[in-house]
């Protein structure tokens, strides 16, 4: 799918709208903030994760002179309003209302270009983090060390460390070293950008815990080696289990679901009918000939969740489907818990159920029965 294409597919996702701070409802979401200095890549990296756009169309981006803001409204999970800063704006002009703006952020993603001279643009960021620290100390800050993909490896590891090591004694020095930078290789043209912003949208979601907590319990129940639960549209994982992730799984994952969405958009639709392309009937096995399979299932209109596996562990597929079933109710109900939260505006702890759902994956994994599999399914 190319640009347009998700455009014409998805026309509420990624609702560009430019204008002026602090109008409607929209407001009430949690915003990220993507700032830096001019041209270090701050739209390029929102159009390439929320718009598909192809990383080489990016070259014909326009430079931002005002801000953009962009509503992502894709799941109940994931809902924030990214805003893209111009690169010269000034926190001392006197319309910059600094109050509004950080005050509903819940992080900013500072971008400094890595294939530039970067002691400007650490200026920049310690003067963005002091003043955006000062409204909101609830802030998260992530720092993407960008463009990384014209540099070699060496050259990487040393800008990263010496760009967090002069960024935070930056801080020190201006006694702000309780401030938490944390620090991301990234570029549009590999998987990093993906992995980085994943990293940084679980972070405003109240519920990863519980997330992280029914894949781990649906790992450990199934045989699966890695699980993950993606946002289909950007492909950002908005939640994995507690093993640790490596750059090469995820871009399987990654690569499964675009293939599914590219069969099941040549083959799956009905009709001329525009159905997405992705629906409760999206599921999808492949086979990869290191004994690996990848297994695909839809868990709502915007998720899905991605396992690896080895071969032998889906002989007994019946007992992963099943498990995948208290899964997705699991899921289900995280969601009505937090749609009641919303409504009623109280704390309460969603992590009750969980454990009913825990007994029934222990006690179903004892009589379910082998199912078949099949190398390649898309529906
Ligand atoms: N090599 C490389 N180039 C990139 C990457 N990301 C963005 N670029 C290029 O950097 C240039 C500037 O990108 P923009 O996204 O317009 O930068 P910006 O920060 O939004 O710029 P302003 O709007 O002026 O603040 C474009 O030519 C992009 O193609 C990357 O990961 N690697």
């Amino acid at each position: 799918m190319n640009y347009q294409e998700v455009e014409e597919r998805y026309p509420t996702y990624g609702d560009d709208f430019e204008g002026e701070p602090g109008v409607g409802t929209q407001d009430q979401k949690p915003r990220i903030l993507l700032m830096g200095l001019r041209r270090s890549g701050k739209s390029s990296i929102q159009k390439v994760v929320f718009h598909k756009m192809s990383p080489n169309e990016t070259l014909f981006l326009e430079s931002t002179n005002k801000i953009v803001k962009d509503d992502i409204n894709n799941s109940s999970f994931v809902q924030f309003q990214i805003w893209d800063f111009p690169g010269q704006i000034d926190f001392f002009e006197p319309t910059f209302d600094s109050d509004m703006i950080f005050g509903g952020c819940g992080a900013l993603v500072f971008v400094i270009d890595a294939q530039d001279e970067y002691l400007e643009a650490l200026t920049k960021l310690n003067q963005t983090v002091t003043k955006a620290y000062k409204v909101n100390p609830r802030i998260k800050f992530e720092v993407f060390i960008h463009k990384v993909d014209g540099v070699s490896d060496d050259f990487k590891m040393e800008s990263q460390r010496d760009i967090h090591q002069r960024a935070t004694d930056d801080l020190a020095d201006a006694g702000l070293d309780q401030i938490h930078l944390s620090f991301h290789l990234t570029s549009i043209y590999d998987h990093s950008i993906f992995e980085a912003f994943s990293k940084v949208v679980q972070k405003l979601i109240p519920q990863l815990p519980t997330l992280e907590n029914l894949l781990n319990i649906l790992i450990s129940n199934s045989g699966i080696e890695k699980a993950f639960l993606f946002d289909v549209v950007s492909k950002i994982y908005i939640a994995t289990d507690a093993s640790p992730v490596d750059m090469q799984s995820y871009e399987l994952c990654c690569d499964m679901i675009d293939v599914v969405i590219d069969l099941s958009c040549i083959y799956g639709l009905q009709g001329s009918t525009d159905i997405a392309a992705f629906d409760n009937q999206s599921s999808s096995l492949i086979k990869l000939n290191n004994s690996t399979i990848l297994y695909l299932r839809e868990v709502n209109k915007f998720l899905a969740l991605v396992c690896i596996l080895r071969e032998d562990n889906f002989s007994r597929q019946g007992v992963i489907d099943y498990n995948f079933l208290c899964f997705r109710e699991a899921i289900e109900r995280v969601f009505e818990l937090r749609l009641k939260q919303q409504k009623s505006q109280c704390l309460q702890h969603d992590d009750d159920f969980l454990d009913g759902a825990m007994v029934a994956n222990g006690r179903t994994q004892m009589n379910a029965s082998d199912g078949e599999s099949v190398d390649v399914i898309v529906t």
